[in-house]
C-alpha cells in the first residue's frame, strides 16, 4: 500500500493561499497542479515536504490510500512527523534561500517568469541573467530547456522551503500569468516540453537526490551553447573573468546542493526507518487478533430449504374435471348400504344384483335426494359393461316414485334404438323395485321411431275434453296474438287449429302424459316435440344424455338446443325436487369414452358439474379411456389383406381363439365344448381329406354343400361378434364366408342400420341365448356402442375401428359386468403403425394386459383358389341382384 502526503488544507476562504501552500510545481502539466495532486487514485507516490507552518492552523494532514480506505493511526503520525521535519528544515533553510528569492524577483521584474520552475531555477541564476535582454528569445528556448532539467531539482529546491505564505501566493498568481504567456509562445514546444517533464518527475520519485549533480553540469554550460559576436579581446577577458566567476559560484552551488543532498538522503532514511517500525505495528496489531481453531470437522452448515416442485396442473380446466371424483374399479357395496329402501335391494339382488359395481357405489348415493353434497350435474366416465344404467335409472325412479300425477319428469336419450330398449328394461327393474307402499308406479315410454308417430304419440299422450268456454276463449286470444305463454305451441302453423280447442264451441282439450320417464333417440324427441300435441318438457327435472360423446358430436336434428330451449319455460313449482333444495332440470352424463372437450360439454349448460371416473390400483393418472380389467386382446398379422376373409376362417375354425388364453367360457353350450378340444385338432389334422370330399362337391357344384365337420359340432364354434367398416362390408362378408365354408350358413347373422329393427332385435336375442344356433354376427359400428351382450366371448375387428373410442365400445362389448373376454383384431401390414402406435401401445387407453400377438401361417393354394372361386361366385351374385 502507497500512500502521499499531502499538505494540510488552507482555511475555508482562501482557495488560492491553499493553492500556493502546495510544493512548487515544475511545470504547468495537469498532473502536477495542485488539484491534481490532491486527486485520489493516483498511481504512485513521491515525498513532497511539508509547507510553511507558521500560517498553518494545527490541521493533521489528509492521507489518500489508493484503495479509499481510511488512514491508520500510524500513517498519519508518520505524515505528521514528516511534516514536522519538513517545517524544520525550511526554517533551517531560510536564510541561505533568501539570496534567491531576491534574484527570483528581480527577474519577475524583467518580465521573465518566476513560477516555482523560477525558484528552482534561481539556483543558477548568475548563468541566466548573463544572456541579456536582447536574447530573450533565446532564452526563452534556454529557459524550457532549463525547466525541463531543473524539473529534476524539484525535491532539492522545495526542501527549501523558505517563501512565506504570502510569497508562495504572489508566486501562484504569477506562475499562473507566465504559464499562460509562455504557452502562448511556446506552442509545440511547450507540449513536446511536457512529456519531458513528465519523465523527469518520474525519475523524481525514484530517487529524487541522485541526478541532480549531474543535472546541473549541462546547465551550467548551457550558455557556451549561445553563439555571440566576438568584440575583441576586451570581451574575450571579459567573458573569461565571468567565466572564472561563475565557476566559483558552481564551486559553491555544488557545495550547497551536495549539503541539500545530504539532507534529503537523511529524511529519506529516516522515513524509511519510520516506515518500517509502523508496518512492524501494524503487523503485531493484525497478529493479536484471537484465532479461531477448526478442528478437521465439517462446519455447520444452514439447514437445506425442501423446494416442492408440484406436479403441473390443468389450470385451463375447471376444478370438477381436472379434479374427479375416483373410485377403484373393483368396489363392490351392497345395495342395501346405498340409502335404497330394502324392498328396492331385494328386487336386485332376486335380479342377480347383489352388490352395487363400482360407479353405482358412487353415483347412487350422490343423485338420491339423501346426499350430503349439494346436488348439481353429475358426469360418468366408466368402462364399457360397468353398471352405468343403472346409476342413474334407480335414483331417477326413485325420484318420480315420490309423486302422485304422472307427468313427463325424466328425458333419457340414446343414440340408437336398441340402446333404448335395453335402457327400457333397466327402468323396468327399477320401476318394479320402488313400486307399492306409498309410492305411485312409475311409467316407462320409448320414442325411437319403429312404430308410426301417430301410435307412439296414442302411447305418450292421453287428452281430455272438457266444456270451458272462458279457457277456450282464452286460448285462442293466446293464439291469435300474445303467444308468449305458450311457446310449446310457437312451432305451430298459424293456420292450423289449436289442438287445444275442441271442435265444439267452448270445448277445450287437455293433454296428459302417461309416462313419467321417456327414453328415446333424439330424432324422434325433436319430432315429438314438434309434431305432438300437448307434448311439452314443462315438468321434466332429469334429464340423462347417455353415450354423451356421440350425442354431442353429432347434431342429430339439433336435439339438445330444442330441448335446452323448452328446458327454459318454468311453470310454478313444475321442476321443483320434492326432496332436494334444488329447483331446475338435473342433468347426468354418461360414456365409457366420455368426451373432456370443454366446448361439447359446455353446450349443455351444467350446473354445479362432478365427475365421476374409474381407476384402477397404482393408476396415478386417469387415461382418457379405460378398458374392462377381463379384457384380453390379440392381434393377428394379415400379411396378404386380399387374403383376409381366409384369415378370420382360420381364426374362427383352427382353434387360435380358445387356446390363446385361459379366459373362463361365459357361455353354457360352450362349458360343454371342453370335451371337444381334442376332437378339434383331430378334425384340423384331417383337413387334407376334406379337400377330397370337396372335389367330390365339385363334382355336382349345383347340389347343396353337404355338412362339414363345424356343422355337427357348431358348439365348437366361439360366440363372436365381428365388425366391420360397414354396412356393406358386413353383407359382403356374411356371405363370403358362407360360401367358402357353407356349413357355416346357419351359424351366421348379421347386423346393419338396414337391417329392420325387429330383425335386429330378434337376432340379438339369438345371438346371447345358449341353445340358438347363431355362434356369430358380423355387424357394422351400428352395435358397437352400449348393446349389453352379457355372455359374448369374443369380439373379432375384421376391419380396424375408426378411432381408439371406437375400438373401446367395439370391444367392450365382451367382458361386460366383470366377466372375462377377448378382442381379436386383423391388421394389415399397412394398419399396424396405426394400430400399434394408436390403439394397441396408446398411452390413451388403460389396459389390464399387453396386447397379444397371434401368428396364422400362409394360407395353402388350395385354400386361395378356394377363395377366388367364392369370390367369383360373390360377383355373379351381386350382378344377378343388380340385374334384378
Ligand atoms: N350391480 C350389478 N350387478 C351385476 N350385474 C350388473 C350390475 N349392474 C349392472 N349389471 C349388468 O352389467 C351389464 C352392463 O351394464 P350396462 O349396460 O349398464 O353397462 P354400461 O356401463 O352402460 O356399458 P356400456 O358403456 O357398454 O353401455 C348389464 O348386463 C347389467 O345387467
Amino acid at each position: 500500500m502507497y500512500a502521499r502526503y499531502i499538505p494540510p488544507a488552507k482555511p475555508a476562504g482562501t482557495p488560492k493561499a491553499a493553492a500556493s501552500s502546495q510544493p512548487p510545481i515544475p511545470s504547468p502539466t495537469p498532473a502536477a497542479t495542485p488539484q491534481a495532486v490532491g486527486a485520489p487514485g493516483f498511481s504512485y507516490a513521491r515525498y513532497v515536504p511539508g509547507a510553511n507552518a507558521s500560517p498553518k492552523p494545527p490541521v493533521p494532514p489528509a492521507v489518500h490510500y489508493f484503495d479509499d480506505e481510511e488512514p491508520t493511526s500510524s500513517s498519519v503520525k508518520r505524515k505528521r512527523t514528516v511534516d514536522e521535519e519538513g517545517q524544520t528544515e525550511s526554517s533551517a533553510k531560510k536564510s541561505k534561500k533568501t539570496q534567491k528569492d531576491e534574484e527570483s524577483q528581480g527577474r519577475d521584474a524583467n518580465g521573465v517568469s518566476s513560477s516555482k520552475d523560477d525558484d528552482a531555477e534561481g539556483t543558477k541564476s548568475p548563468k541566466v541573467t548573463n544572456s541579456g535582454k536582447a536574447k530573450k528569445g533565446k532564452k526563452e528556448k534556454k529557459q524550457n530547456e532549463l525547466d525541463n532539467d531543473m524539473e529534476i531539482e524539484d525535491p532539492k529546491s522545495t526542501l527549501n522551503g523558505d517563501t512565506s505564505p504570502a510569497e508562495q501566493n504572489s508566486a501562484g498568481e504569477e506562475l499562473v500569468e507566465s504559464k499562460a504567456e509562455r504557452k502562448a509562445k511556446k506552442g509545440k514546444k511547450s507540449d513536446a516540453s511536457k512529456s519531458d517533464k513528465q519523465q523527469d518527475r518520474d525519475e523524481v520519485i525514484e530517487d529524487p537526490s541522485e541526478p541532480i549533480v549531474q543535472e546541473d553540469q549541462p546547465m551550467v554550460d548551457a550558455p557556451n551553447d549561445t553563439t555571440e559576436p566576438a568584440s575583441g579581446k576586451k570581451e574575450k577577458r571579459k567573458r573569461e573573468k565571468k567565466k572564472k566567476k561563475a565557476k566559483l559560484e558552481k564551486g559553491d552551488t555544488v557545495e550547497k546542493t551536495d549539503k541539500r543532498h545530504k539532507t534529503v538522503l537523511e529524511r529519506k532514511t529516516k522515513s524509511l526507518k519510520l516506515a518500517d517500525k509502523f508496518a512492524a505495528e501494524a503487523v503485531s496489531e493484525s497478529e493479536e487478533e484471537p484465532e479461531e481453531v477448526h478442528d478437521l470437522e465439517p462446519l455447520p452448515q444452514p439447514k437445506l430449504v425442501s423446494v416442492e416442485t408440484p406436479n403441473p396442473t390443468y389450470e385451463t380446466l375447471p376444478g370438477w374435471l381436472a379434479d374427479p371424483i375416483r373410485v377403484a374399479e373393483d368396489t363392490r357395496t351392497p345395495f342395501s348400504e346405498l340409502g335404497l329402501l330394502p324392498k328396492t335391494a331385494r328386487v336386485l339382488e332376486e335380479k342377480g344384483f347383489p352388490d352395487a359395481f363400482a360407479v353405482q357405489t358412487k353415483a347412487i348415493p350422490l343423485l338420491l335426494p339423501t346426499s350430503k353434497q349439494r346436488p348439481g350435474d353429475l358426469l360418468i366416465s366408466a368402462a364399457t359393461g360397468s353398471g352405468k344404467t343403472l346409476a342413474y335409472a334407480l335414483p331417477i325412479v326413485r325420484d318420480i316414485s315420490q309423486g302422485l300425477v304422472t307427468r313427463l319428469r325424466a328425458l333419457v336419450v340414446l343414440p340408437t334404438r336398441e340402446l333404448v330398449k335395453q335402457a327400457q328394461d333397466v327402468f323396468e327393474l327399477c320401476a318394479k323395485a320402488y313400486e307399492g307402499g306409498n309410492r305411485k308406479r312409475v311409467r316407462i315410454g320409448v320414442a325411437i321411431g319403429s312404430q308410426t308417430l301417430k301410435s307412439e304419440q296414442a302411447h305418450l299422450m292421453e287428452q281430455q275434453s272438457r266444456y270451458d268456454p272462458e279457457a277456450y276463449k282464452r286460448i285462442q286470444q293466446e293464439r291469435q296474438g300474445d303467444l308468449s305463454d305458450v311457446t310449446h305451441l310457437s312451432n305451430l302453423d298459424p293456420d292450423e287449429t289449436d289442438p287445444r280447442l275442441g271442435p265444439w264451441e267452448g270445448e277445450v282439450v287437455d293433454f296428459f302424459s302417461k309416462v313419467d320417464v321417456l327414453i328415446c333417440t333424439p330424432g324422434r324427441l325433436v319430432e315429438h316435440l314438434e309434431q305432438t300435441p300437448g307434448f311439452d318438457l314443462d315438468y321434466v327435472r332429469w334429464l340423462v344424455v347417455d353415450e354423451a360423446d356421440k350425442l354431442l358430436a353429432q347434431s342429430f336434428q339439433g336435439w339438445l338446443d330444442v330441448v335446452l330451449e323448452k328446458f327454459k319455460t318454468s311453470k310454478f313449482t313444475a321442476r321443483e325436487f320434492p326432496d332436494m333444495d334444488l329447483e331446475g332440470v338435473r342433468k347426468v352424463i354418461l360414456s365409457a369414452t366420455l368426451t373432456r372437450d370443454l366446448s361439447l360439454l359446455n353446450q349443455l349448460a351444467l350446473r354445479r358439474p362432478q365427475l365421476i371416473v374409474l381407476e384402477s390400483e397404482g393408476d396415478a393418472l386417469i387415461a382418457e379411456h379405460a378398458l374392462p380389467a377381463l379384457l384380453e386382446e390379440f392381434a393377428i398379422r394379415v400379411h396378404n389383406t386380399n387374403l383376409k376373409p381366409l384369415y378370420l376362417l382360420e381364426l374362427l375354425k383352427a382353434g387360435h381363439m380358445k387356446s390363446a388364453g385361459a379366459a373362463p367360457s361365459n357361455n353354457d353350450a360352450a362349458a360343454d365344448d371342453g370335451s371337444d378340444t381334442s376332437s378339434d385338432e383331430s378334425d384340423d389334422s384331417s383337413s387334407a381329406d376334406d379337400t377330397s370330399s370337396d372335389d367330390d362337391s365339385d363334382s355336382d357344384s349345383d347340389a347343396e354343400p353337404k355338412p362339414s365337420k363345424y356343422q355337427l359340432k357348431k358348439s365348437t364354434l366361439p360366440v363372436s361378434l365381428i365388425f366391420t367398416k360397414s354396412n356393406e362390408a358386413a353383407l359382403r362378408l356374411s356371405r363370403l364366408l358362407t360360401l367358402l365354408d357353407p356349413s357355416l350358413s346357419p351359424h351366421i347373422s348379421t347386423l346393419t342400420s338396414t337391417t329392420p329393427t325387429n330383425v335386429r332385435r330378434k337376432t340379438l336375442r339369438a345371438f346371447t341365448t345358449p341353445s340358438s344356433p347363431i355362434r356369430i354376427v358380423i355387424a357394422s359400428d351400428l352395435v358397437a356402442r352400449g348393446i349389453d351382450l352379457p355372455k359374448l366371448e369374443h369380439v373379432i375387428n375384421y376391419d380396424l375401428p375408426p378411432s381408439a373410442a371406437g375400438y373401446v365400445h367395439r370391444v367392450g362389448r365382451t367382458a361386460r359386468a366383470g366377466r372375462a373376454g377377448r378382442a381379436w383384431t386383423l391388421v394389415g401390414d399397412d394398419e399396424s403403425g396405426w394400430f400399434w402406435g394408436k390403439i394397441a401401445k396408446g398411452a390413451g387407453i388403460r389396459r389390464a394386459q399387453k396386447v397379444g400377438r397371434v401368428r396364422i401361417e400362409e394360407m395353402g393354394e388350395e385354400r386361395v383358389a378356394n377363395y377366388e372361386a367364392a369370390l367369383e361366385k360373390l360377383g355373379q351374385e351381386a350382378m344377378d341382384a343388380r340385374k334384378r
